[in-house]
């Protein structure tokens, strides 16, 4: 079945099986590609880091395992590496035809796009205005757990964690003065959307039959969509029309001694930005259903991917005690012990009361504290190289044929990357199964750079032009949670419970075991 692909003359694809038989063309036109990976790795021991995947006699798919590869071709060429191929059927609904980040092919729209969200809502001094979100969503998260150690005998993360990232970027989002059921209501249809996702994937797959014989999977992807903007065209039309109204509101009518009313409504919604985006075709503003799709994609992109990450980091601290308490030493030498006042008496209120109130009490490591924290950032680094939450980056498309390793890429093939195997790479990596965070401390304490600009060793955030930009605020998020964690809780095994960090792919690559844990206060509450 396998032999190497020449091309014609000089010309060779890189090295793969020589044709996909019928029934292999469906298995990779329908799986997602984390349910091929253990199939590529057998074909990456056969044939390297390079492999093509022929799909019938047009479609390329061009996989690169090797890290230099990466490089060359997401950074050295990364004008040819940066298109995204056309969307699928259901991907053109939810992304109002390819008007988002991710989908939108490499050209103006992107740009526009992409320049919006990075200058906009993830520029430093943006990203500290919503400090307060992030203060007081960490809080409802401590004491749930407060609540959920002191009722039952362990403790299940991931819901609370999904819970806590989502809230976060649901108020950066719409603005952050939304209530608990509001922000459960967008999680609710989120979720539905991201649990169907493989089912209308399928769809995909000759379009025109699957209309017919998946009739039933169709309307209900459509109504999913229309539940979707039933949602939050009602919560982008009241922050805009707030919005306009405190435009015309004239100066003199502002009440300059209530500091903290104007002080919050400086703070710059997601939904803000878009309003006042202008995009090139056509030089017009985005519609509502083109907003929607883009807030969905801001939720999807930043709240799964971060909540699996936490999740995997406190497994592996629950795994290895010596770690946490290395973690938890390094983290009182810079805040010290956690007051014994820290555990309110009086409880941080539902998430619908005064959030400013509710916080008072409430001490936390700052995030101006996580700098002073190698070893935390070393910990989350190590964490994102042994388990990525992607597998892989989006799929590239490559805009003009081009010679890597002489090998030829024809213009218009699928590139994609293997994430996960350059994290594991024995050649790059010692022991790269262990969870060591140390291999991160660098001698000269400089912090290692994870855009791969100068080289690329692992890829978790992808790299080049459409490197994830939401990479610093994962960070921020990931480093301000663990810290916290761990200076509230002792994390601690369920007796006989070996953690089991068995993967499982669902919308990212998840724990197929989610963590249960015992937590211990760090100061008794008596
Ligand atoms: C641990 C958390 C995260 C991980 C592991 C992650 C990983 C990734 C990866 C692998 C890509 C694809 C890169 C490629 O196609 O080459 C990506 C793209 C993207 N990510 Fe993230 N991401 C995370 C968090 C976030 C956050 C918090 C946001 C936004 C607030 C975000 C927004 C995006 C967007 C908009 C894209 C599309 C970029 C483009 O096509 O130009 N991500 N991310």
């Amino acid at each position: 079945l396998f032999s190497s692909i020449a091309g014609d003359g000089k010309k060779k694809l890189p090295p793969g099986p020589l044709t996909v038989p019928l029934i292999g063309n469906l298995i990779w036109l329908r799986k997602s590609l984390s349910e091929l990976e253990f199939i590529l790795r057998e074909l990456k021991t056969k044939y390297g880091p390079f492999i093509t995947i022929r799909i019938g006699p047009r479609v390329k798919l061009i996989f690169i395992g090797s890290h230099s590869l990466a490089y060359r071709a997401l950074v050295q060429n990364g004008a040819i590496f940066s298109d995204r191929p056309r969307a699928a059927p259901t991907s053109k609904i939810m992304t109002s035809n390819q008007h988002t980040i991710s989908s939108a092919a490499y050209g103006a729209i992107w740009r526009v796009l992409r320049r919006n969200l990075t200058y906009e809502i993830l520029h430093p001094s943006r990203v500290k205005s919503y400090s307060m979100s992030r203060r007081w969503v960490l809080g409802v998260l401590i004491q749930r757990l407060e609540m959920a150690q002191s009722s039952e005998s362990f403790v299940s993360v991931i819901d609370h964690f999904q819970f806590a990232m989502f809230s976060l970027l649901v108020l950066m989002c719409f603005g952050d003065r939304l209530h608990e059921n509001q922000i459960k209501e967008i999680e609710t249809i989120q979720r539905r959307l991201l649990l169907n996702f493989r089912r209308f994937n399928a769809l995909n797959f000759w379009p025109r039959f699957g209309k017919i014989l998946f009739r039933n999977r169709w309307k209900e992807l459509i109504r999913l969509r229309q539940e979707q903007e039933n949602v939050f065209i009602p919560l982008i039309r009241t922050r805009l029309q707030a919005k306009e109204t405190k435009r015309e509101r004239p100066i003199d009518h502002k009440d300059s001694d209530n500091e903290t009313e104007e002080q919050e409504a400086e703070v710059v919604a997601y939904v803000d930005t878009l309003a006042d985006l202008n995009l090139p075709d056509g030089n017009r503003k985005l519609d509502e259903r083109e907003m929607v799709s883009l807030c969905g994609e801001f939720l999807v992109a930043g709240t799964d991917t971060t909540s699996t990450a936490l999740q995997w980091i406190m497994a592996n601290l629950v795994k290895y005690p010596d770690i946490q308490a290395k973690l938890y030493d390094e983290i009182i030498g810079v805040v010290g012990q956690l007051p014994a006042t820290a555990f309110s008496s009086n409880p941080m209120p539902a998430m619908s009361c005064n959030r400013e109130e509710s916080m008072q009490d409430r001490k936390m490591v700052n995030e101006e504290d996580l700098q002073k924290m190698p070893y935390l950032k070393a910990i989350v680094l190590e964490a994102l190289r042994r388990h990525p939450p992607g597998h892989f980056v989006l799929p590239h498309r490559v805009t003009e044929e081009v010679e890597l390793d002489s090998y030829v890429i024809p213009k218009n093939s699928l590139v994609n990357f293997m994430v996960a195997d350059m994290g594991w790479d024995p050649k790059v990596w010692e022991d790269p199964m262990e969870f060591k965070p140390e291999r991160f401390l660098a001698a000269g304490g400089e912090v290692y750079d994870v855009s791969g600009s100068r080289e690329i060793k692992m890829m978790p955030f992808g790299a080049g032009r459409r490197i994830c930009p939401g990479s610093a605020l994962a960070l921020l998020h990931l480093e301000y949670f663990v810290a916290n964690l761990i200076w509230y809780f002792k994390w601690i095994p369920l007796d006989g419970d070996d953690i089991d960090l068995s993967e499982k792919q669902e919308f990212t690559t998840v724990m197929k075991n989610p963590l249960r844990t015992r937590i211990s206060p760090r100061v008794s509450l008596v």
